[in-house]
């Protein structure tokens, strides 16, 4: 079994990008600058969003933290999104999710414009990826990709078993890892809450991505010998032996589960890390204006 270092990767992915920012400055070119929207104080929120500021700051780029109450209006947000939109200095931005009940989450990332929209989550981009045309691909499923190429897995005739078809995890990983292309090329089964014997479907595979939010979900008796298992679900659960009073937990039963496994990503430290590195990526994209040349 060999322990897919998330944490690790996810270091040398953003040492990479600072090199890149490095000869940008160097040549005089646009330092990348991300802005974040965040709404609420939400613990989870709060906690990703500050690390997603942080690493910026470490690869070199700008960054920008925006604030709101939970009782900010829909107006308010599409007004600070517009100006994102038209200000030169930022390359691209993201609202942080989940926003309050009052707010149509759908009306906010489509105000974004597709080209800051380093997300990945405006229809356009949604579209291009489905299409298989240039676009911001959704950070977490891109950090999975990363992750299986850089650890070299075979993906090439292998069957994928995701549980979870949320929008930003889920739904674009079962598209991406059925494409044509490494890592990918995979027959795919996309396993949802109306599944019927979700056992049945994740004993097949070759490949299991869990992307759900019920710890402890997957057991050893749903895993094939040999699978490779990454595990996306980061639930916080209280525990009064941690200074923080809660860990995390993913959606995988990780020490029954390990030892039948080829590859697994451990919670926290696999998936979770990559998903900052690939936003940063997306950013650096923005700014060399890579995606919409
Ligand atoms: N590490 C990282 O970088 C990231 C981690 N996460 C974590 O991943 C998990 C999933 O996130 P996200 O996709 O946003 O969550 P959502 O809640 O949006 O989606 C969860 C999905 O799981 C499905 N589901 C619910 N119950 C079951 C069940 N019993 N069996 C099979 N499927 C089920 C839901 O079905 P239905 O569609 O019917 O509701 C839904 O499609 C969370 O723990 C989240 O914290 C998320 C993003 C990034
Ligand atoms: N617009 C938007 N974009 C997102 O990318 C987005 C979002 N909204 N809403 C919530 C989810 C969740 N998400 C995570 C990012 C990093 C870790 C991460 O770094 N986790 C660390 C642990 C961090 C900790 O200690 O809590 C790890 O797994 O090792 C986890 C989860 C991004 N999301």
């Amino acid at each position: 079994m060999t322990l897919l270092d998330g944490k690790k990767t996810s270091e040398t992915i953003q040492q990479e990008i600072a090199a890149d920012v490095a000869e940008i400055k160097a040549n005089g070119g646009k330092v990348p600058h991300l802005a974040a929207i965040l709404v609420g104080n939400d613990g989870g929120s709060v906690t990703y969003v500050t690390n997603k500021v942080l690493a910026c700051e470490r690869v070199g780029f700008g960054s920008t933290l925006i604030r709101y109450e939970d009782d900010v209006t829909e107006d308010e947000l599409l007004a600070k999104i517009e100006e994102l939109n038209n200000d030169d200095e930022i390359d691209g931005f993201i609202v942080q999710l989940p926003l309050p009940k009052h707010i149509n989450t759908d009306k906010v990332l489509e105000a974004v414009d597709p080209k800051k929209d380093v997300d990945g989550f405006h229809p356009t981009n949604v579209g291009r990826m489905v299409a298989g045309l240039s676009a911001y691909l959704p950070a977490t499923p891109a950090g999975i990709l990363q992750l299986l190429a850089r650890y070299e897995i075979e993906t090439k005739g292998k069957h994928c078993v995701v549980v979870g078809r949320s929008n930003i995890v889920g739904s674009p990983m079962s598209i991406l890892m059925s494409k044509p292309n490494y890592p990918g090329n995979c027959t795919v089964t996309l396993c949802h809450r109306n599944t019927v014997n979700l056992a049945y479907h994740t004993l097949q595979a070759d490949i299991i991505i869990a992307a759900v939010g019920i710890p402890g979900l997957i057991t050893a008796e749903m895993v094939k010998e040999g699978a490779v298992v990454i595990d996306v679900g980061t639930t916080r659960v209280a525990d009064e032996t941690r200074k923080a009073g809660y860990r995390l937990r993913g959606d995988v039963d990780f020490d029954n589960v390990a030892p039948k496994c080829s590859f697994i990503t451990p919670v926290p430290g696999g998936v979770g890390p990559l998903t900052i590195a690939m936003l940063l990526k997306n950013t650096l994209r923005a700014a060399k204006r890579e995606v919409y040349a």
